[in-house]
């Protein structure tokens, strides 16, 4: 694998020209609960009281089998559902109350774990935290879960908060774009982002109609999961760890998508429609996101880059990979995270960015970003929207991270 020369490089195209914000500690975390991927379709069907419809339970079991998803974890389990029996049915009982009452305790709840996993590797006192993101796709309340984290976390009540609800999949992209905005314009501002995600807000059992099949594809990817990232410029020598500088962002909305991914919060909960054509439509827009990405840093091999991708579902995957003429290495630590968690929406690319720092640093490589200097990382969802970020990966010097 190439590795880059560790002399400075101009990247600074991307902002007004002072100090990037930087990647200085991730933590990740999932409730411990697992359902492996082999047997989703038979323990769905049997928690769902749906064995009766068993020509949808082999067309699920066919949709698993090439999801390239091993296993996914999940704070709902089979005793937790036996109490709660309204959150099985597709849309026969009302069910907000009892999705609302979990998402606003656990959504927290295990941003927090993921959070202090990224403070203790920062290793700075919390007081220093100065601003918040917090994201997730449910669980709306008032005051929010930028408020309970706050709490949880013993962070300064003057910590400046942004919370953002109901962004879904492609907001792994959106909160670094805030975070970038934050810590770049703010003198010495350290920005926690937590983006915690449950599938809680839209489990629900199988329907027969066939326009409805798109909701089983959705339980068949999603899993549930946390991640927790500390941005700031300016780092400070010896203390702090630059693993990778955001140096540009951009969203777009992509041509002829409407409707293609839509969630619409209901009495039954979060009812979403995921369009078969969802790969497809990113695959005839990705090449240009990317032009329009790296044309600033006259970058056009694609495959010079590292890629932190959403693992949307292995469709997008292969379409990204195909129209961008990318070798299968460059969707290692991607399809680790399909495969080891599924697609936890906003918090996915962070358990990619850090397995790709793991593995890179366990590899003797230069920087965190597979031993590469540029990369990018994509999200993607509601909209179709897609956040394309710009990251460069700085020489790390011999680090190790536990
Ligand atoms: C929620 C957010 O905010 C953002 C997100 O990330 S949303 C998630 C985005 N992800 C997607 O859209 C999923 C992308 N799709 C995939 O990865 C793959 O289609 C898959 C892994 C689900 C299945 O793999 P595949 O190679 O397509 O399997 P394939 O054999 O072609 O399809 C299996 C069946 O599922 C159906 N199917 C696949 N996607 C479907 C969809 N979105 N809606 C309805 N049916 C669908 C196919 O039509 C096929 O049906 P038949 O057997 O009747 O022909």
């Amino acid at each position: 694998m190439a590795s880059i020369n560790c002399a400075a490089v101009d990247h600074q195209k991307g902002n007004k020209g002072g100090a990037l914000a930087s990647v200085l500690a991730l933590g990740t975390a999932n409730p411990p609960n697992i359902v492996y991927q082999d047997t989703f379709a038979d323990y769905f069907f049997r928690v769902t009281n749906s064995e009766d419809k068993v020509k949808l339970k082999e067309k699920l079991k066919r949709v698993c089998e090439k999801s390239m998803i091993r296993k996914r974890h999940f704070f709902l389990n089979e005793e937790k559902l036996k109490e709660h029996p309204n959150l099985c049915s597709f849309m026969d009982h009302p069910s907000l109350n009892t999705r609302h009452d979990i998402m606003v305790e656990e959504v927290p709840k295990l941003g927090e774990k993921a959070a202090i996993k990224a403070l203790e590797e920062w290793g700075r006192p919390r007081s220093e935290i100065t601003h918040i993101i917090f994201c997730s796709t449910g669980g709306v309340d008032m005051p929010g879960a930028d408020y309970q984290i706050i709490k949880l976390l013993g962070l300064s009540p003057s910590t400046k908060r942004v919370m953002l609800y109901s962004q879904g999949c492609f907001a792994g992209g959106t909160v670094l774009r805030i975070a970038k905005d934050l810590a770049e314009n703010n003198e010495n501002a350290r920005v926690l982002i937590v983006c915690s995600e449950l599938t809680a807000i839209f489990f629900r059992g199988p329907s027969e109609a066939k326009e409805d099949f798109n909701n089983l594809v959705g339980q068949a990817i999603s899993g549930d999961g946390a991640a927790a990232v500390v941005i700031g410029a300016n780092p400070i020598p010896a203390v702090e760890t630059p693993f990778f500088e955001i140096v540009s962002t951009d969203q777009v909305i992509l041509p002829d998508s409407d409707g293609c991914i839509e969630g619409h919060l209901r009495e039954v909960g979060l009812m979403y429609n995921l369009n078969n054509q969802v790969p497809n439509i990113i695959g005839n827009n990705i090449e240009k996101t990317m032009i329009k990405a790296f044309s600033p840093f006259d970058i056009s091999d694609w495959n010079s880059l590292f890629f932190i991708t959403h693992p949307g579902g292995r469709a997008i995957l292969d379409k990204i990979q195909e129209k961008l003429e990318l070798k299968p290495e460059k969707m290692r630590a991607v399809l680790h995270v399909l495969g080891q968690y599924g697609n936890m929406s906003s918090a996915s690319v962070f358990f990619v960015m850090d397995e790709m720092r793991k593995h890179s640093i366990a590899n003797g490589l230069h920087t965190a970003g597979e031993g590469l200097g540029y990369g990018v990382l994509h999200g993607m969802g509601p909209g179709l929207t897609m956040e394309t970020v710009v990251l460069h990966a700085p020489c790390l010097h011999g680090l190790s991270i536990n």
